[in-house]
């Protein structure tokens, strides 16, 4: 499976531009068969308006299903802003080369830092979703930070976990060393995209990431714009468990 990964700065409140950005990426980019977007990419962090965009999570899904058709791949959305029943969640779309939306996942852990605990209300989502066979699990930025939460959707079957960021640079060494991490520990691959550029409060710091399930490195981004590519093997995943067997060796009695 072909993976790219849209490393892109963001219009901060300006989801017109970043769309026709997203268009444009799709129109240029290599042959993939999974193209990964950043968190919140259509609006950055501009959480005070997000109440004001009542259908905006629709209205996008709608486009990413048109591009999703045009150009046979599956999208992992990002995430962007959903309103529903007076609630604004920080959800994740993905949609099939058919251009339909089978998946949705809203952040389960909001980031205090970055006052999403002031605009926006935290999922309770199941992260697994499956795209040509293969079971992954989607997680959004801080999430990485809860190991358990990422180990319950493996322990159920994810053989590939996407994670769409906006990680703030001065502690990109702690994005790189978290999802190194969750790969190795859980012995899957893992595909992470954050943004670069800044706004008034934040720099963020790229170094999108692909990883496999021995926690090697096999595409890393820089702190500019540009697609990522990357391929995965399922069958990897399990050629690493027959090597180091960690699911068998688990003391289930003691935790
Ligand atoms: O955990 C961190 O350091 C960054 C998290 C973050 O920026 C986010 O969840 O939006």
């Amino acid at each position: 499976m072909k993976i790219a990964i849209f490393q892109m700065d963001l219009a901060f409140g300006s989801p017109e531009e970043n769309i026709e950005k997203v268009k444009r990426w799709a129109s240029n980019m290599e042959s993939a068969d999974v193209v990964v977007l950043p968190e919140l990419w259509t609006t950055g962090y501009d959480l005070p308006n997000l109440k004001h965009m009542n259908d905006h999570f629709n209205q996008t899904v709608n486009v990413l299903k048109d591009l999703a058709v045009k150009h046979q791949v599956h999208i992992i959305g990002g995430s962007i802003a959903k309103s529903h029943q007076e609630n604004i969640y920080n959800t994740m779309p993905v949609i099939d080369q058919k251009g339909s939306l089978v998946h949705e996942y809203s952040k389960l852990h909001l980031f205090k830092l970055m006052d999403e605990h002031l605009h926006l209300k935290e999922g309770n989502d199941d992260p697994s979703f499956t795209l040509d066979d293969i079971h992954f699990a989607g997680f959004i930025c801080y999430d990485i930070r809860f190991p358990e939460w990422i180990r319950k959707s493996v322990l159920n079957g994810a053989k590939a976990v996407a994670v769409p960021a906006e990680w703030p640079a001065p502690r990109i060494d702690h994005w790189i060393t978290l999802l190194k991490a969750r790969a190795i520990e859980n012995q899957v691959y893992v595909i992470a995209c954050n943004r670069v550029g800044s706004d008034h409060a934040n720099e963020f710091g790229g170094h999108s990431l692909i990883i496999d399930p021995w926690g090697k490195i096999i595409a890393e981004g820089s702190d500019q714009e540009e697609i990522i590519y990357g391929e995965i093997q399922a069958e990897e995943v399990e050629e690493i468990r027959k090597r180091i067997p960690i699911f068998d060796d688990r003391r289930v009695d003691f935790y």
